[in-house]
């Protein structure tokens, strides 16, 4: 029996895997393409978004979404019963496309497609990377060198590793292709001093291409062929080259995310606004969700990415459906401690009509 192939879209938060899914399921070539998602945080804002831009072939049958967790540390319970279930259809997909999690390290998923049960059927096509070329250009995953020697000089015992630099050179050494996305947001000069700083840390040979929006061509994105689960043990994580020697347990401590529950926005600009103000003076990372817009069948989408803030409307509330406002917010731990998540809520719930909420509860 032929082997499905799997392809891994893995990628920094917000570095647009959703978006080039999107497209990816919208220019498909007539495969039939199973997508399993992985997220950070208690709302699941992309299989929502995906099941809801009314493409064909994004139903909620060929979306599955795996529990919140990261999908690194729950393979054994959750990814591989998923994909059991998956390969126990009738009708098999041509492809399979799993999203993990922005936070996601993608080798320990990728070396569990070597679980007897999974390998026997399934071939990984490739991991592909999804990168925001503008944020790696603004330094965003860099250390800030001259504050790292201030607190080294402080605190000889600290721990300097930058979590988010790590985490990015991760999903880069995994990498069998490299999208170099939001390339609309960069000169050429700079997306070609990001193209040489990013081959710079990639395996050798892997292949780096720019996008806008994630639009590749179905087949630039599949049929790499790569056998991934067989490379993946040369393309070791900081994590598993720090751990080999204890197998301490890899775990996400870094990185903190919520869930806040507002009123009514009123007006979806001062409300971006509002929220782009929050970004820059907490250690946000992320936002993104649904808002409710009083007078408008459609819910608005709200993403956050950095500084950079997008809203559209993108479907209409289902018959049934509450109508209500509700965004995941992630970031550093370090920067959010449990008063200040509570000030970000309550400064996000100002900015919406409170006595909608309230009336909703
Ligand atoms: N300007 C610009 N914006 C983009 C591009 N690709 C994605 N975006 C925007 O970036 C934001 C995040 O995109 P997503 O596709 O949700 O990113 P993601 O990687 O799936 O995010 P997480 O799942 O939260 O990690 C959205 O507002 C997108 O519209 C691009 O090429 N250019």
């Amino acid at each position: 029996m032929q082997k499905i192939p799997a392809t891994v879209i893995t990628g920094f938060l917000g570095a647009g895997k959703t978006t080039l899914i999107r497209n990816l399921l919208q220019n498909a070539g007539g495969r039939k393409i199973a997508l399993i998602i992985n997220e950070f945080g208690d709302l699941g804002v992309d299989g929502d978004i995906l099941t809801g831009c009314g493409i064909e072939t994004c139903t909620e049958d060929d979306v599955i979404e795996l529990t919140n967790g990261c999908i690194c540390c729950t393979v054994a319970d959750d990814f591989i019963p998923t994909m059991t279930k998956l390969l126990a259809r009738d009708r098999l997909p041509d492809h399979i496309v799993i999203e993990t999690s922005g936070l996601a390290l993608p080798q320990p998923l990728v070396a569990a497609f070597n679980w007897p049960e999974v390998k026997t059927r399934v071939t990984v096509d490739g991991v592909v990377t999804v990168i925001d070329t503008a944020a790696v250009a603004e330094g965003r995953f860099a250390d800030d060198e001259d504050k790292v020697a201030a607190a080294r000089i402080a605190d000889t015992s600290l721990d300097h590793d930058n979590p988010l630099e790590e985490l990015f050179e991760d999903q880069i050494r995994a990498a069998d292709l490299i999208v170099l996305n939001k390339a609309d947001l960069v000169d050429a000069a700079t997306l070609e001093r990001v193209r040489a700083e990013i081959a710079g840390q990639a395996a050798a040979g892997v292949k780096i291409v720019s996008a806008e929006a994630g639009h590749l061509p179905a087949d630039v994105l599949l049929g790499i062929a790569a056998g991934t689960e067989d490379l993946i043990a040369e393309r070791k994580s900081h994590h598993e080259i720090e751990h080999e020697a204890d197998g301490a347990e890899h775990d996400h401590d870094e990185f903190e995310s919520f869930v806040v529950d507002a009123g009514s926005v009123v007006d979806p600009k001062a409300f971006a606004d509002g929220l782009a103000g929050l970004i820059a003076t907490h250690d946000i990372l992320r936002v993104k969700g649904f808002a409710e817009v009083p007078g408008k069948a459609m819910r608005l989408v709200v993403q956050a990415v950095g500084q950079r803030i997008e809203t559209y409307f993108d479907r209409p509330w289902k018959f049934g459906e509450t109508r209500a406002t509700r965004l995941v917010v992630i970031g550093l731990h370090d920067g959010l401690d449990a008063a200040t998540c509570g000030a970000i809520t309550a400064a996000i719930r100002g900015l919406t009509d409170d006595a909608a909420r309230d009336a909703a509860e």
